[in-house]
């Protein structure tokens, strides 16, 4: 499948490169950059961890679906936040309004990128409830329109990757 849409979606569980790929995505493409998880933090003057511990992981989905329908209006490649896809009605405002990648590898490689970087509370835990959520989150990731492999791929290889997607 070839596209020409200008809104991109990158998802995918966390470490799977989103924010990383995404910014690289941008830069060859022409196109604005946002983070999800950065437009969230500066939206409500609070890190991630922060909103996590204050509030709970409910509130901080609803913070996000709202932020998704906010950004969901403009023209840019847009790294979401790994849990984005659990919500049916955000899925359906990012097949709705742009073109939705899903950035895949499995669970052991996803692990090994993210086991040190604290600033995901859900990471936090143990490795087998991790793995779980993993595996339960998988359909969800599926139902995007194209999927990078990108096991063994650095990420400027997962950006030519989905550059092969786009129409000249
Ligand atoms: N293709 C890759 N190969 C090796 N390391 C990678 C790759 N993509 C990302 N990384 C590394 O994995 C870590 C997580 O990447 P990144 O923050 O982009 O993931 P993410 O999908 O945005 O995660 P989150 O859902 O938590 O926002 C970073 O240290 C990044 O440098
Ligand atoms: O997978 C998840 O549920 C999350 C991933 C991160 O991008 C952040 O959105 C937050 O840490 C939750
Ligand atoms: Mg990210």
């Amino acid at each position: 499948m070839k596209t020409s849409k200008k809104t991109i979606y990158l998802t995918g569980f966390m470490g799977a490169g989103k924010s990383t790929v995404g910014k690289l995505l941008a830069q060859k493409l022409g196109l604005g950059f946002i983070d999800l998880d950065e437009y969230i933090e500066e939206k409500s003057g609070k890190t991630i961890p922060e909103i996590f511990t204050d509030s709970g992981e409910a509130c901080f989905r609803n913070l996000e679906s709202e932020a998704l329908r906010e950004v969901s209006v403009k023209t840019a490649v847009i790294s979401t936040g790994g849990g984005v896809t659990e919500k049916e009605e955000n899925r359906k405002l990012m097949k709705r309004t742009g073109t939705v990648f899903f950035l895949d590898a499995p669970f052991y490689v996803l692990y090994e990128r993210i086991r040190d970087d604290k600033s995901r509370p859900l990471a936090r835990g143990e490795k087998e409830v991790l793995r779980e959520r993993y595996e339960n989150r998988r359909p969800g990731y599926e139902w995007a329109a194209l999927t990078l492999d990108t096991k063994g791929c650095s990420p400027y290889e997962v950006v030519q990757k989905a550059l092969q997607h786009f129409d000249e």
